[in-house]
């Protein structure tokens, strides 16, 4: 039976003292595929930054195993952030480092393991990913794909449980983007990562996404969530319904 690993709870997000969204609520299982929806602007985005601690909420919490990453400090705030993977929509690699040196970082900021142990594990999570072949390269010398695929296995360079991605499939074709769908439910399946994305690409979500939350931005709050092919079927919220059945 999978278990509860992030729960947000009474979450108003925002910056400073303007929410944007009010009262969220809302529990993620271990090793599941959960997508945030919504329309542009609504604060997607906003809720992971809360989700992973890089900026504070107007009020409330979100717990990862059972720690509220919201109000971590120090120590635990360290611990907190090493668990947990992330990787933005830019990917944003670093540009004088090669794909080996990238994946490197992470483990020489939050581990004291020798460098050869550092650089094995890297080509570990470079193979995981398919990018055995570029070790060497530069992220100039990336397709766009490759840069979405290094900034998931940079993610992943601590083993954590959860990994979050912001609009991972933004900027590509649809065929690269189908592929990048593929490696994230190998990824779910064989190494049971949670993964809690942001996306619009409404064929990743039917293909890749367990559970959605759709959230409205005038409602201030969550709209609909559950099977996003059970929403696509349901045409009882018109707006929902819309946004599932829309032409690619
Ligand atoms: N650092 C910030 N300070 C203040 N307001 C911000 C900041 N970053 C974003 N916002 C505002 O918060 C709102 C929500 O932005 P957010 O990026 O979370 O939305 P989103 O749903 O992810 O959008 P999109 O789908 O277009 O990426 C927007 O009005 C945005 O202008």
């Amino acid at each position: 039976m999978s278990k509860t690993i992030i729960n947000v709870r009474h979450l108003c997000a925002g910056y400073n003292h303007n929410a944007i969204m009010e009262d969220l609520n809302f529990d993620i299982q271990s090793g599941e595929v959960f997508v945030i929806l919504g329309g542009s602007g609504c604060g997607k985005s906003t809720v992971l930054k809360h989700m992973i601690g890089l900026v504070p909420p107007v009020s409330g919490q979100v717990f990862i195993h059972g720690e509220d990453i919201t109000n971590a400090r120090g120590k635990a705030r360290k611990r907190l952030l090493a668990g947990i993977g992330v990787a933005f929509q830019n990917g944003a690699l670093f540009g004088s480092m090669t794909v080996l040196e990238n994946i490197m970082l992470p483990l020489m900021e939050f581990t004291d393991l020798p460098r050869e142990a550092i650089e094995a594990i890297a080509r570990v999570k470079l193979d995981l990913v398919d990018m055995g072949h570029a070790l060497y390269l530069l992220p100039d010398e990336l397709s766009g794909g490759m840069k979405k695929r290094a900034a998931i296995a940079r993610a992943m360079a601590l083993d954590p449980a959860i990994l979050f991605l912001d609009e991972p499939s933004a900027g590509l074709d649809p065929l690269t983007s189908a592929e990048l769908d593929r490696l994230i439910l190998e990824l779910a399946g064989a190494l049971n990562i949670t993964f809690v994305i942001v996306t619009h690409e409404l064929e990743s979500i039917l293909t890749i996404s367990d559970r959605v939350i759709m959230l409205g931005k005038k409602e201030k709050g969550i709209i609909a969530q559950g099977d996003p092919r059970k929403l696509k079927a349901d045409p009882s919220n018109p707006y929902v319904y819309k946004f599932f059945n829309r032409n690619p």
